[in-house]
């Protein structure tokens, strides 16, 4: 499969091994500085790139027909848009907050454990998550995925940053050196708690989850998720 790279990055050099290991080729390595892209070559893109960046070469690939699967965060805002532009140009799209297998079963694990505790209301729910500390955007897509699962089945109504009042479901969002991605969702009561985590070791999971949602995804059409790609019901 000829794999176009639209950042090239941490993430980027991460793909591009596993692609390789996988038998896939590289035909485009995009940065910012790139100013003509040839789309003709391309089965498939993957966009880690920037905030600023992504919903602009997520719209270019659908433009050229090439299948893209969208890893960057930040720019979720333009969401709703890529799906419409994706529906009405009939292309296919992928966008995931995390694409390793590990979160993905954490993601599942959390709406239901979100379930379990709604009626609870001796608990108190907060989320803490942790990455390296040239990341541009906090919250991490992560624990944004991870607190709609918790409102999605639970009386509260938002996610705040940092601090928040009784109603919101208060993320903190910690920056160390060389933290790959760590996420805590934790439920604390007068006399116990109850704490789920996943800590990723390295980037390998999210860049191979990457490259696995880019060979499931040629040949088909429409707007899908991790969760079709795992086959997570
Ligand atoms: N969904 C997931 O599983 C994961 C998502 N991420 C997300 O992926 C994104 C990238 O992460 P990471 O690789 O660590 O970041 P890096 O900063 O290491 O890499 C980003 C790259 O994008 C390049 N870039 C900037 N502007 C553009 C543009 N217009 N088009 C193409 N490339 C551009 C940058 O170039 P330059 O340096 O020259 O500016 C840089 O090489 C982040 O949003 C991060 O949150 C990360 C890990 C997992
Ligand atoms: O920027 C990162 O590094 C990561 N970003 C993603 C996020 O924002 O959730 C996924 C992973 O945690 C690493």
């Amino acid at each position: 499969m000829n794999i176009a790279l639209f950042g090239y990055g941490k993430m980027g050099r991460m793909i591009e091994q596993i692609a390789l290991n996988r038998g896939h080729q590289i035909v485009a390595k995009i940065d910012v500085d790139t100013t003509e892209i040839d789309f003709s070559k391309m089965d498939v893109a993957i966009d880690f790139s920037m905030p600023n960046a992504a919903y602009g070469n997520i719209k270019q690939c659908i433009a050229h027909k090439v299948p893209i699967i969208s890893g960057t965060t930040g720019w979720l805002k333009d969401y709703d848009n890529a799906v419409a532009y994706c529906n009405e140009k009939k292309g296919a799209f992928i966008y995931a907050s995390n694409y390793s297998l590990g979160v993905n079963i954490f993601f599942e694990l959390n709406a239901y454990l979100a379930k379990m505790m709604q009626h609870l209301d001796q608990y108190k729910v907060r989320m803490e998550e942790t990455h390296h500390t040239q990341k541009l955007d906090a919250p991490s897509g992560t624990a944004i995925t991870l607190a709609e699962g918790i409102l999605a089945n639970s009386n509260y109504k938002n996610w705040s940053l940092d601090q928040g009042n009784d109603n919101e479901l208060v993320i903190t969002a910690k920056r160390e050196n060389d933290v790959p991605g760590t996420h805590v969702v934790e439920y604390n009561s007068n006399v116990d708690n109850i704490e789920i985590k996943h800590t990723a070791h390295n980037r390998e999971g999210f860049a191979l989850g990457a490259v696995i949602a880019s060979e499931w995804i040629i040949g088909k059409t429409g707007v899908f998720s991790m969760r079709d790609v795992l086959n997570l019901g």
